[in-house]
Formats: structure tokens, C-alpha cells, sequence
């Protein structure tokens, strides 16, 4: 996507000042970020920090109170059907029938989406996320793992500039995360960008180039794992939870505080 001056620009999702509200309740307090292209950016912060609500004011599910997003250049709010083709989101469980096969879901989307991708096309794309031996099975018999992978092909089918992911790794054994993790550089390889947000410190720190840390709707501090590192290191609320070289658990535990959330 190109702007007014005919060159695109760095950033392939820019949030403005982003308020999100629930009745009385603000869940994100004026947040500002940008990703840029090619770049894997997480999005880390305790349990009610606003990392949800932000990611579904980027998808267009709920109408920010105040702010503007823009992905691939466009605003969210004033064309949210174009903006929505480059965008990519991991549909919930409940959002595929359980009834249906991988292969007759790969395509009903594929079809949604106004694809043109042959049976063998569609049979390929399933083998990459390694679900060839399960190319008849209904959707309700997939196990946890198997259904995450399905609904991350789903959420890549069209090929998006930006890909979000909320939490993808919870909930899946080690194998599978790292075989997530290393789906999600190949997209990056293959020039898509991705925002997502993780509870793993650890992940964070080896996948993401960039990392915003929020708590109580507000953006702390953005930069790459080893630049966040590198700043907080001698800050004693981080100096005081570490328990040998510092870590960006040990950044994230001492910019936002050991007690837990709600
Ligand atoms: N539908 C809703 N109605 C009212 N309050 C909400 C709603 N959704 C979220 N909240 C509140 O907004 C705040 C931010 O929630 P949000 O789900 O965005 O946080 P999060 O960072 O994604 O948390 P978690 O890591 O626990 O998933 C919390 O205080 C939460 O209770």
C-alpha cells in the first residue's frame, strides 16, 4: 500500500493515542506504538494490562473511545473492510464448525476470502502446518495443538501484511511451541510482519525484534529485548527481582511490580 506520496511507509500498523473504554472502566489509556515491516513486536504486560482490548480495537472489533489505527496505511475506523483484508487473526475455537473436515474448512475460508486455490493448493497449505495425515478429520476431533495450527493457516490464507496473534502459545507443549515460534519467523522470512502478545518472557526475549511493555492501559516502554536489557539493568526495582545476568522477566518484573493482578 502506497500513501499520498507514492512510497509506503515504515510502518505496516501505527496506533495513535489508542483509548479504549468499558462503561466508566478504561482498559488502554492513550497508547502510541508502531510496527514496522518485517518485524515480529510484542506486546507483554500482566494480566489486565490492556493487551487484548488493544489488539481488538487494531482487528476492528470494538470502537476505540478516542485514537486511530492505521494498518498498512489505512485507517481502521474510516475503511475497516479494506483494512481488514491485510489483516490476519486467529479465530477462536468456537468460530470453526465442528462438524467439517481441515479440508472443507481450509477451503470454505479460502472461499470467503475470494481465493482461487486448487484442491491440491489448498491439500499443500495443510501439509505446511503439518496436518497432511489429517486432511479428512472433522474439527472436533483435532486435538488442542492440531486445532491451533489449523486456525493459524486460517489466519494466513490470504496472505496478510500484518498478523495478529493474542497468547498463541498458551496452552500448547513445548514441540508445538517452537514449532509455532519457527511458523511464525518463516512468515516473517517470507516478508509479513506480526504483533502478538505472550505471558513467556523467555519467548519474547528469542523471537520478538521489539517488545512494548503496558500496565493499567498505559505503555511503559518500547524497545528491542537486549535495548530494554541494557537500559534497566541497574534500575534497583530490577537489580532487586534478579536472580543472576538480567533477563527481560526480570525488566518486565521490575517496571511492573511483583503482585499478582486480577
Ligand atoms: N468486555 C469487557 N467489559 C468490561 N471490562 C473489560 C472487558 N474486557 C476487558 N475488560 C477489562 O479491561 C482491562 C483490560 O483487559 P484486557 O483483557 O485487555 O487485558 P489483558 O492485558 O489482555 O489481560 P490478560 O493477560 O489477563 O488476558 C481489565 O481490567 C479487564 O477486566
Amino acid at each position: 500500500m502506497t500513501n499520498d506520496a507514492g512510497t509506503s511507509s515504515a510502518a505496516i500498523l501505527d496506533v495513535e493515542q489508542l483509548v479504549v473504554t468499558y462503561g466508566t472502566r478504561t482498559a488502554v489509556d492513550g497508547v502510541t506504538f508502531q510496527v514496522k515491516r518485517g518485524e515480529i513486536f510484542g506486546l507483554l504486560g500482566p494480566n489486565g494490562a490492556g493487551k487484548t482490548s488493544t489488539l481488538s480495537a487494531i482487528e476492528g472489533l470494538l470502537k476505540p473511545h478516542a485514537g486511530t489505527v492505521r494498518v498498512d496505511d489505512i485507517d481502521i475506523q474510516h475503511d475497516p473492510i479494506e483494512a481488514k483484508t491485510h489483516l490476519g487473526v486467529q479465530l477462536q475455537a468456537s468460530s470453526f464448525q465442528s462438524e467439517l473436515t481441515i479440508e472443507e474448512i481450509a477451503r470454505l475460508y479460502a472461499g470467503l476470502y475470494g481465493l482461487r486455490i486448487t484442491k491440491n493448493g489448498i491439500a499443500d497449505r495443510i501439509r505446511d502446518v503439518g496436518l497432511g495425515d489429517e486432511l479428512g478429520k472433522r474439527y472436533k476431533s483435532l486435538s488442542g495443538g492440531q486445532q491451533q495450527r489449523l486456525s493459524l493457516l486460517i489466519a494466513v490464507i490470504h496472505q496478510p501484511a500484518l498478523l495478529l496473534l493474542d497468547e498463541p502459545t498458551s496452552g500448547l507443549d513445548p514441540q508445538s511451541r517452537r514449532q509455532l515460534w519457527t511458523r511464525i519467523e518463516n512468515l516473517r522470512t517470507g516478508g509479513g510482519s506480526i504483533l502478538l502478545t505472550t505471558h513467556s518472557m523467555e519467548e519474547a526475549q528469542a523471537v520478538c525484534d521489539r517488545v512494548a511493555i503496558i500496565d493499567h492501559g498505559k505503555l511503559i516502554t518500547v524497545d528491542t529485548p537486549a535495548g530494554l536489557i541494557a537500559t534497566h539493568r541497574d534500575d534497583p526495582r530490577v537489580v532487586n527481582v534478579a536472580r543472576g545476568e538480567v533477563t527481560l522477566e526480570d525488566v518486565f518484573i521490575g517496571l511492573t511490580g511483583s503482585e499478582i493482578r486480577g
